[in-house]
């Protein structure tokens, strides 16, 4: 109750403060700014910045985009009537240019251009084609009272002569029935719009005949071939079949077509307007508040279902009205929340990738636009290109320091955080946001010594939200070209900018402007990390995949700044490639502090001869690299100590500290996470440990569900250093890596073993233990591992199931699933043969209940294996394959 009361309160600030900022623009001869009504009405200036925005996105005032930025009042007169896309959700994100191109069509004069819509049902084709006929009343290309006819094709589907009666008309006596002359639907459509629906139905003469009005602006009824009846009528169609199902001589008389995409393919912020206007509509026609919980939108923003918005109407629909018929007597607020969802929608929206969000969001019949997410007008940024190419441009070729080209980027970046930062969020996606960009900013703290600060937490946030919502679309291969050219000179940032990107997509299934969001991670790091000039620059060579990051990692977190560059080289990369590279680097870099070089070969050493004359300051080269040496090198780098000093000190300290003991380590494990059955996980983690041969490190085993609640609090990754995850189903744990399964057989598994246990274990060895894994682990031999029936036999009978349950259900597995769901199957079997480990019955019958179609198809591909090896299967077990087939 008190949170009501408390949000009731804000709002009604707000109006009031609404009022007043309107009363002082009306009053005022003058132009405001945001910052003279704050002062003259003694408020917040991001409150009256906000105020200011709504007030013109209303078309009340108006904004003149100088610096400041003023604003007046206009008055009635002169206001004119909004465009009704602007309420048309997505008008501004995914559906952009499907807008402007309906906006085209609906803008050419006499018949119009005619447009065809493509789109899965429900993703709002309909919706648009309505949207259309309003916006050419709107711009005045059609009459206020213009018609507006619709024609489902679909419904005529089994009689295409009556269809073509219904669409074109007919005379009287042209068919049995006929005893008058009727009018066709067209004919209605005269001076207006002609909706046709599902037009994929229509006859190949129905077709000829919308050909004949198409090109020549004439139909004639049926029966009536003699006399021609002039029209002038718009037409628009749609589909939800794809463009190879239509006739070329169709589709080349449309010369604009629009694609809707599926309610999962929409902006986050998208998703969520789309989600509450619903909810709100239902609050409208309830007349009803709705205090609805992050969990239930969390599950609606990740909803995987077919029907797409469609369908989530209809869900809406039906929790609103569970809610509202379990209400109590008097009740003014009903809370809608999971229990009030379907089960199936339940199943099918899962709200993993989305950061837990805790906040009740209340809805309610007379809130305006409460769904509304861009509360300000939306800025638009960009990087200067000409800027950023001069700028590199004389930076390779060493016309500027690197004091000024930091200088430059730095102002650059400002200029778009000033963008940016005046910027209201919505609170919801404000949220989102920050949950994700936190747990990146994190990360790179934890590895690349990157300070994390709230400021630049925010920076992100709020530059996210203008880029979702950007009214205009930035060009990628721009930036491409921009970042291409400036990993060659901040490849480090570029690294960061990288890992932004990728943690960000997978937290939030962020995709627009990728390489905006690189490039200006990558310029944003680099700004504001210490001015690299004044200190000696420290490079660390060394053999192994990552021994020289490792050192380098740990260094520039201890000091959080990057001091040290690492050099990671293959074991056999010979001395002219190692003088190579550091050349390669060193023409990018200022030296002028001197160069301090440690490397983990004294034959290293005499490098210095080849790379002397590409230093500008001096040179120095240690040999015998440990963290403890670059720690202390690090603490003298950043004292501004002179080259020379901190070799002395560095030698003199570490020849005489050489048997220092480093503090007790925890043991090193790999994690094994399986859902795929009891017992499973034991059979798995001998496979492995068989694998290890001589390589130090335990196998530990945790099941699905604690992980994925608990993550790294669990009491495993305080015992063990745990090297990286192996699991059966997608897992993010922060901090460490995980493999699928299937993953660990590929290339990157590779790479991940390399990058850990290659670190401490000799190549031969590591080199060894991927070779075991390549053989051990193929889909053949862990199915042989894994149980004792006969793998073929086994094998051929599952993958008999899994095809047959792909053609029931109408849809293809990936491989990947596929794979996954071979080996859990053969096990499952071999579990119910021998009765153990048979998956509990309870508490998961309910979520099954509308999964009726997926449990008749997969009990239909079972019944090979159930009659072969008189086995059955229970709910639960069935669950878990549908979590297989849906999840992977
Ligand atoms: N952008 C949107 N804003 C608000 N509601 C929407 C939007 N898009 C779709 N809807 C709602 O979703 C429902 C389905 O949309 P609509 O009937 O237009 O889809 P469709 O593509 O024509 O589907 P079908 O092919 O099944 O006829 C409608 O109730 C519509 O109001």
């Amino acid at each position: 109750m008190e949170y009501e009361i408390r949000k009731d309160k804000k709002s009604m600030a707000k109006e009031n403060n609404k009022d007043r900022i309107l009363k002082l623009l009306k009053e005022c001869k003058n132009h405001q700014t945001a910052e003279s009504i704050a002062v003259q009405l003694n408020i917040q200036r991001n409150t009256a910045s906000g105020i200011l925005n709504e007030l013109v996105r209303e078309g009340i005032v108006q904004k003149e985009k100088t610096r400041p930025v003023i604003f007046s009042y206009i008055q009635p007169e002169d206001q004119l009537p909004e465009d009704p896309f602007t309420t048309f959700i997505g008008a501004d994100q995914s559906l952009k240019d499907a807008v402007e191109k309906c906006k085209l069509s609906a803008g050419y004069p006499n018949k119009g251009m005619p447009i065809l819509l493509f789109g899965s049902s429900g993703v709002g084709k309909s919706l648009l084609a309505e949207y259309i006929y309003q916006y050419a009343k709107f711009i005045g290309t059609i009459p206020e009272d213009a018609p507006f006819v619709v024609l489902n094709c679909a419904d005529y589907a089994n009689n295409k002569e009556l269809l073509s009666s219904v669409l074109f008309g007919y005379k009287k006596g042209a068919f049995t029935g006929a005893n008058k002359d009727t009018k066709g639907l067209i004919e209605e459509a005269d001076k207006g719009y002609l909706f046709l629906d599902e037009v994929h139905r229509l006859s190949p003469e129905g077709q000829e005949k919308l050909f004949r009005y198409m090109d020549k602006g004439i139909i004639s009824r049926m029966g009536d071939s003699g006399q021609n009846c002039e029209l002038n009528v718009r037409l628009i169609f749609a589909t939800t079949e794809g463009r190879e199902t239509m006739l070329d001589t169709f589709l080349r008389r449309i010369p604009v077509d629009v694609v809707l995409p599926d309610f999962q393919e929409r902006t986050l912020e998208e998703k969520y307007e789309l989600i509450l206007f619903l909810i709100h509509q239902e609050s409208k026609t309830m007349n009803t508040t709705f205090q609805v919980s992050s969990n239930v939108i969390n599950r609606l923003l990740t909803f995987q279902g077919k029907g797409n918005i469609g369908t989530l109407k209809n869900i809406i629909r039906l929790s609103c009205a569970k809610a509202y018929n379990e209400r109590s007597k008097g009740q003014e607020v009903i809370p809608l929340n999971l229990s009030h969802l379907s089960s199936d929608t339940l199943l099918h929206g899962n709200g993993e990738s989305i950061p837990y969000i805790n906040e009740m969001i209340e809805v309610s019949p007379d809130q305006d636009a409460v769904w509304k997410i861009s509360m300000t007008e939306q800025a638009d940024v960009d990087f200067s290109e000409k800027v950023i190419n001069d700028l590199i441009q004389e930076y390779l070729e060493k016309d500027i320091s690197t004091i000024k080209f930091r200088k430059i980027i730095y102002d650059e970046v400002n200029r778009i955080e000033d963008i940016v930062i005046d910027q209201e969020i919505h609170p919801y996606v404000q949220n989102l946001y920050t949950q994700a960009v936190r747990n990146i900013l994190i990360y790179l703290q934890d590895n690349y010594g990157l300070k994390y600060s709230g400021v630049m937490e925010m920076v992100f946030v709020k530059m996210l939200y203008v880029l979702n919502n950007q009214n205009k679309h930035t060009d990628d291969r721009k930036y491409e070209h921009l970042a291409k050219q400036l990993q060659r000179v901040m490849y480090r940032y570029y690294k960061m900018g990288l890992i932004f990107y990728e943690m960000l997509h997978q937290a939030v299934d962020y995709e627009t402007n990728p390489w905006f969001v690189r490039m200006f991670a990558m310029l944003y790091f680099y700004s504001i990390a210490r001015d690299e000039m004044d200190y000696t620059n420290a490079i660390i060579v060394s053999h192994g995949p990552a021994t020289a990051s490792s050192i380098t990692s740990t260094v520039n977190k201890v000091f959080e700044t990057y001091i040290f560059e690492a050099f990671d080289m293959e074991y056999d990369t010979p001395k002219k490639d190692v003088v190579k590279r550091i050349k390669r680097y060193l023409k990018n870099t200022n030296t002028s502090k001197g160069l301090l070089i440690f490397v983990d070969m004294g034959s290293l050493l005499d490098i210095s001869e080849d790379i002397k004359d590409d230093v500008e300051g001096d040179l120095g080269i240690v040999n015998n690299i440990t963290t403890e040496m670059a720690l202390e090198a690090g603490e003298l780098i950043l004292k501004h100590e002179d080259l020379q000093n901190i070799m002395d000190t560095i030698i003199e300290h570490h020849v005489t500290k050489k048997s220092f003991v480093p503090s007790k380590q925890k043991p090193k494990a790999i994690l094994l996470c399986c859902t795929t059955g009891l017992g499973t996980t034991d059979k798995m983690k001998m496979l492995l440990q068989g694998c290890l041969e001589g390589i130090d490190i335990d196998v530990v085993e945790m099941t699905y569900a604690e992980l994925s609640t608990e993550g790294n609090r669990c009491d495993v990754f305080r015992k063990y250093d745990i090297q990286f995850i192996i699991t059966t189903s997608k897992l993010m744990i922060q901090g460490v890596t995980t493999l699928m399964l299937n993953e660990l057989i590929d290339e990157r598994g590779e790479k991940v073993i390399y990058s850990t246990v290659g670190r401490y274990c000799d190549k031969d060895k590591t080199q060894r233990f991927i070779e075991n894994i390549v053989r051990s682990f193929t889909i053949k031999n862990l199915i042989g591992q894994l149980t004792i029936l006969n793998p073929d036999k086994i094998m051929g009978d599952v993958e008999e199931t899994v095809s047959k349950l792909e053609i029931l259900e109408d849809t293809t597995y990936s491989i990947d699933q596929k794979k996954m769901l071979y080996i859990h199957m053969c096990v499952m079997v071999e579990r119910l043969i021998l009765e153990k480990g048979r998956l509990p019955q309870e508490d998961m019958t309910d979520d099954l209940k509308c999964r009726e179609s997926f449990i008749k198809n997969l009990k239909e591909s079972f019944s090979v294996i159930e009659n072969k090896y008189n086995v059955s299967l229970n709910e639960r077990e069935i669950l878990m394959i549908y979590y297989l087939t849906e999840n992977n």
